[in-house]
């Protein structure tokens, strides 16, 4: 212990210097005045690494490092063989080697500490766990993995899981933790999986699935740095509350360029709030809202009915159904978005309007013939474009659109796209923003794809903007020439060769150094940007997700390299997809890979038996994934009698573990009952999951955890919303119910 205390002294001591010289360097690099173009992109690029270094070694300051590995002594290197700390990031001596001092785990050197065995030593003849609190070595595991090895420290751990154990029996804190003290070999495979497409992991309830996507994220960052720092990655898990649950895994990683979100959230400035019913929801994901969007879109490029009368100098010129369709058809053709395309269909209709007059006041009443010159048609065309009957004719007949017009338009009045009964699920009379649900923002995705930028008006606003900016500049540059005379005045002699900004720049080039000081992280700009193209996109619960919602992530991964992650025995959304074959196959066809997880680190096996027996009563064959644990501890089942908040407070009482967090799941009608009943109990859409005693309705229970769990009224659950309520505690489990305890819970030994 004192020899690793030492080596941890030794790893904060240069930690410390790290971050003060990182500190000092970030400072005066930002104290740096105006410099020349490339210093001050060189600058730039400094403090964004070295910004990054800081909140890593900030973040993984708690425990930095966390093991060790012993290598087998080699011919030629050291009697006793190589060791290696294993940290969360590396770190470096201070030495013109550079030697490393601590070895990032997900480096390859690091890799035989998850997957070394008895059987397949890796060359490693020991490995140990360092456990550790603040900067205190606080105990020491050691397997020995070269069995001929007769060393002993005192520490060893036959069994070689204490420290899993120990990690899974934990109090729960309502934040997930990383687990790379712990990662297991078939985890380990995943996330450093070399796959670059896109990855199916599949597990049932406590495998790790979420553990291992966010592991594999911080590996894809530290494998393909440059390419991912500038890309992103995004994360995308079922709501809120599960983001900030999981949040806080990857900055203890010293990752921090990852950008979590729900669906919902992925349509920059729209916020959706609001709740669709199931139904809504179902029909709003259909794979079929595509056509239908595209129709809505189609029928928005009107006919007159029948005639358009436009005045023109004294004449009328008449627009009828047959030469609108001629327009429409001719620009329909281009294939391009409906907001885009405007622009052609404008020349149309002006060029068809150009004929009628100039057949009309142009025509030699002796032979037919036309006695215009291109100058006076070309003379006609641009009075018409001044005309503006002509251009509320073509609003008219080919409006401009938003993406939330459209949509919003399409809810009030879904009739004749979809069939009645989908028509009446997901009518809205009322659109305003706060009426925007996360079902619909893969349809405002959808339309914006449909509709295209008309970026005309962008370019315009563009150009205005730089036209100030350069103004700006010029008034800059002429302060500073103007102060440089003041200034210089006095040391004229000394400093004749000192230049000034004006010497050296034009308003010109400064507004283009103004414009590009976006200091923005890439998953900062990527949650502004609707086209983002993210370098990797990673999906928890990926198994709730519509088809529409699939349209909108495969929008944002052109080069489909994706780790997706899923259970499909747990999907609650009537939205969701039922195979992954059929998720994938319109993007990628059968080129991905699926891969399993089958042991449940979670649920001890008391607990789990109870909720396979639910999924069996349904499922006959269903196997589940096998519990890593068992704790001798029964989950129970009560009859809550006439005062159900009663029975359920004193539930509460007794299964609030002294450290760690408790679940009550219960149906949404009962909360307001229940939370009157429990005190300092917090509940709501986005509940504060840190607290002791949490209130939950089954789907915002999914992918979290608790150390206790009290499922009330089961019989109000269907098979997968129960499953996914009973498999959240790492220790005890109770039922309380009214009348009749569900056929599925009984004989599955419930006590
Ligand atoms: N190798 C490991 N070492 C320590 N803890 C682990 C390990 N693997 C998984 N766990 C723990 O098991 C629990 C379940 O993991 P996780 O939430 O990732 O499972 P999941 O498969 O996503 O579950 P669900 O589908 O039920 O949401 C977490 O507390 C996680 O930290």
């Amino acid at each position: 212990m004192r020899s690793e205390q030492e080596f941890i002294d030794g790893l904060y001591a240069r930690v410390d210097a790290l971050r003060d010289a990182t500190e000092v360097s970030v400072g005066d690099a930002l104290a740096q005045g105006d410099t020349p173009r490339q210093a001050r992109l060189e600058r730039d690029i400094l403090v964004a690494e070295r910004s990054g270094l800081l909140a890593a070694l900030n973040a993984v300051d708690g425990s930095l490092c966390f093991g060790r590995i012993d290598l087998s002594p080699v011919e030629g290197g050291p009697a006793a063989g190589v060791t290696h700390h294993i940290g969360r990031i590396g770190i470096r001596a201070d030495d013109l080697e550079r030697t490393p001092v601590l070895i990032d785990w997900r480096a390859p050197v690091a890799r035989p500490f998850y997957l070394a065995t008895g059987h397949t030593p890796m060359g490693l003849r020991r490995r140990r766990h360092i456990a550790t609190a603040g900067r205190h070595v606080t105990d020491l595991h050691d397997e020995i993995l070269d069995l001929g090895d007769r060393e002993r420290t005192g520490h060893e751990d036959p069994s070689g899981d204490a420290v899993l154990l120990a990690a899974l029996n934990s109090a729960r804190t309502g934040r997930m933790s990383d687990i790379v003290q712990t990662i297991q070999a078939e985890q380990d495979r995943i996330i450093r999986a070399p796959h670059r497409g896109v990855m199916v992991v599949e597990g049932g309830p406590g495998t790790g699935k979420t553990a291992v996507a966010l592991h594999r994220a911080a590996y894809l960052l530290y494998e393909h740095r440059e390419l991912l720092a500038k890309r992103a990655v995004l994360i995308v898990g079922p709501n809120p509350a599960f983001l900030g649950y999981i949040g806080e895994v990857l900055p203890a990683l010293g990752e921090t360029g990852v950008l979590l979100s729900t669906v919902g959230e992925l349509f920059p400035g729209v916020h959706a709030r609001a709740v669709d019913t199931p139904e809504a929801a179902a029909v709003k994901g259909r794979a079929g809202m595509a056509e239908v969007l595209a129709g809505v879109v189609r029928e928005r490029q009107a006919l007159p009915d029948p005639v358009i009368a436009i005045e023109h100098d004294r004449d009328v010129l008449m627009l009828d159904a047959g030469l609108v369709r001629v327009a429409r058809e001719r620009t329909r053709a281009a294939g391009l978005p409906h907001n885009v395309a405007r622009e052609h269909f404008e020349g149309h209709i002006l060029n068809t309007l150009t004929d009628m007059l100039a057949e009309r006041i142009g025509t030699d009443p002796f032979d037919g013939s036309n006695l215009l010159d291109p100058s006076d048609i070309t003379q006609i065309r641009d009075e018409l474009a001044e005309n503006p009957e002509v251009w509320s004719a073509v609003d008219q007949l080919w409006p401009r659109l938003t993406p939330q017009r459209l949509v919003a338009d399409f809810l009030a009045d879904p009739d004749g796209h979809v069939p009645d009964e989908d028509a009446a699920a997901i009518r809205r009379p009322s659109t305003g923003p706060a009426d925007w649900t996360p079902a619909d923002v893969p349809l405002l995705d959808e339309a914006a794809e449909l509709l295209g930028e008309d970026d005309r008006v962008a370019r315009a606003l563009a150009d205005r903007e730089r036209r100030t900016q350069v103004a700006y500049a010029q008034g800059v540059l002429d302060v500073s020439y103007a102060s440089r005379t003041y200034e210089f005045e006095d040391k004229e002699e000394e400093d004749a060769e000192v230049l000034s900004a004006h010497d050296i720049i034009d308003a010109e080039r400064m507004a283009e150094r103004h414009e590009e000081d976006d200091h923005r992280s890439a998953a900062e700009r990527a949650a502004a940007d609707r086209t983002w193209a993210f370098g990797h996109i990673i999906v928890d619960e990926a198994q709730e997700l519509s088809p529409m919602a699939w349209r909108l992530l495969m929008r944002r991964s052109p080069t489909r390299s994706m780790t997706l992650v899923g259970d499909p025995a747990q999907t609650a959304e009537a939205a969701g997809v039922g195979s992954w074959e059929e998720i994938l196959a319109p993007y990628v066809q059968d080129r991905w890979e699926h891969t399993r997880l089958g042991v449940n680190y979670r649920t001890p096996a008391e607990i789990m038996d109870v909720a396979a027996g639910v999924v069996r009563a349904e499922r006959p064959g269903f196997e589940p994934p096998r519990s890593v644990r068992s704790t001798g501890v029964r989950p129970w089942a009560r009859e809550a009698g006439d005062d159900l908040p009663g029975a359920v407070a004193e539930a509460v009482a007794e299964l609030t573990p002294a450290e760690g967090r408790l679940a009550v799941v219960a149906p949404k009608a009962l909360h307001p009952a229940l939370a009157a009943r429990l005190d300092g109990v917090t509940a709501g859409r986005e509940p504060d999951l840190t607290r002791a005693v949490v209130l939950l309705d089954p789907r915002q229970a999914k992918g979290l955890e608790f150390d206790s769990v009290l499922v009330v009224e089961p019989a109000a659950y269907g098979t997968s919303d129960l499953y996914v309520a009973l498999t959240r505690a790492t220790q005890a489990l109770g039922v309380l119910y009214t009348g009749e305890l569900p056929a599925s819970l009984r004989g599955t030994g419930l006590e």
